[in-house]
């Protein structure tokens, strides 16, 4: 970890009991805005459980299984291939894309829903350094990136042949220039959960002439993201994080309405052509978000991300923020009370402008920590060296959950 730079806890309000902390916690909970979306998810039966772990799979949305049955049953065993028309299977990508849009700040015919992250990362970069012209000859990538988007950046660099230069988020805006044809950046640090500076990065970019490229995994559904009025130009994201979209869950890739006519895929697949049952040898991609689209999709899991999605109905994602921000507070404040002091240190930033909806504490011993935990029925998870990582879902963690994870830590640590 040591590139990383290790913040110490805050030092918070005086020694509080147990009792005090949980009493807080109830406070809280039932002061919660979003308390009663929790029903609309599948839980742990035991109180004992608390599931922090929504930062790498969300929780299953009860409406999803029903509706996975019908799909299988009547849209597939019924319907056959009737559904690409009468069931809607063949305009998912868009529906669905559209129901994200307004999570990420997105008008409507600016995400299309579909492969994964890795492959939609590798989209976006192509696209933007075709689009950037032949005298910009570098790729800017996040040196701090989660490993696939660093990756994925190189092989599109080397491909269209310009050079990848890492850079931390922090030295973006020193960074590029004139030679820089796009910038790939991640909103929020997979390890530290810290946020990064999206708007003044794109910015920066924009400034220098270069298109900015956003990984939004660990923002979509957890705050506010703004894609259009920030401007970012490509961003990409997993729905099965904070979008509660089931393991493997097709990914997302925003396409800037302005940039749409003019993306030139690496992968144009004939669900990307303009008429593509006109099945014709030549290709002519569509001028529209549908140009994001590669081959037949992977329906089951769409439909059912389609469901997950329900869970948002009527939800302001403002209020997801203040909540995310209240319970990673209320943990850090609990942590605090419950560990020995010294024991652990919080690597996520303390300012909230700089924090995502996870806490991440350093720990020389985290793995075995971590199985402890998990043993104990506290589900979070860790990354080499040392880091426990702790999830935050606003729609169903509570702070009842957020009281008893820091306890069960204390006493595991101490
Ligand atoms: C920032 C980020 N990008 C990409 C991915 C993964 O991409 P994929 O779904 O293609 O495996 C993850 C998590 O797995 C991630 O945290
Ligand atoms: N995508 C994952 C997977 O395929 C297997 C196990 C975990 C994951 C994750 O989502 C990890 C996650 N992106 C992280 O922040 O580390």
């Amino acid at each position: 970890m040591s590139e990383t730079p290790m913040t110490s806890m805050s030092p918070m309000s005086p020694d509080a009991e147990p009792a005090d902390l949980q009493r807080e916690a109830l406070r809280l909970d039932g002061a919660d805005k979003l308390a009663d979306r929790r029903d609309a998810f599948v839980l742990d039966d035991s109180p004992e459980t608390v599931y922090l772990d929504g930062n790498s799979l969300g929780a299953l949305p009860r409406a999803v299984p029903d509706r996975l049955a019908h799909v299988v049953a009547h849209e597939w065993g019924s319907m056959r291939i009737r559904s690409w028309t009468e069931s809607g299977w063949w305009e998912a990508p868009e529906r669905i894309g559209d129901r994200i849009a307004p999570l990420v700040g997105a008008a409507p015919g600016q995400v299309v829903v579909g492969d994964s992250t890795s492959v939609n990362v590798f989209k976006a970069v192509v696209g933007a350094v075709r689009m950037a012209g032949e005298e910009r000859d570098e790729v800017l990538v996040d040196a701090t990136t989660f490993p696939t988007d660093g990756y994925l950046a190189a092989s599109a660099a080397r491909l269209t042949g310009r050079t990848l230069r890492p850079v931390t988020p922090a030295e973006m805006p020193a960074a590029v220039g004139p030679r820089t044809a796009a910038v790939l950046v991640n909103h929020v640090d997979y390890r530290t959960g810290e946020l990064h500076d999206l708007p003044g990065i794109t910015a920066a970019a924009h400034a220098a002439g270069a298109y900015l490229i956003a990984d939004l995994c660990h923002t979509a559904g957890a705050l506010p993201v703004e894609l259009d009025a920030r401007g970012v130009d490509f961003a990409v994201g997993c729905t099965y994080k904070y979008l509660n979209g089931g393991p493997g869950s097709p990914a997302f890739l925003y396409l800037r309405r302005e940039h749409q006519a003019a993306f030139d895929s690496p992968l144009p697949g004939w669900h990307s052509h303009r008429d593509p049952f006109g099945m014709t040898a030549d290709y002519a991609p569509a001028r529209d978000i549908r140009a994001g689209r590669v081959g037949t999709p992977d329906l089951l899991s769409m439909l059912a991300l389609e469901a997950a999605l329900e869970v948002w109905d009527g939800v302001d994602i403002g209020a997801v923020r203040d909540k995310s921000l209240a319970l990673t507070d209320f943990f850090l404040h609990c942590v605090e009370q419950y560990a020995p002091p010294g024991r652990l240190e919080c690597v996520t930033p303390l300012d909230h402008d700089r924090r995502g909806s996870q806490v991440s504490l350093y720990c020389e011993d985290a793995e075995p920590v971590m199985a402890e935990l998990i043993s104990r029925g506290i589900v979070g998870d860790h990354r080499r060296p040392g880091v426990l990582r702790f999830g935050f879902a606003p729609l169903y963690t509570s702070f009842t959950d957020v009281e008893r994870a820091a306890r069960v830590l204390g006493e595991v640590v101490g």
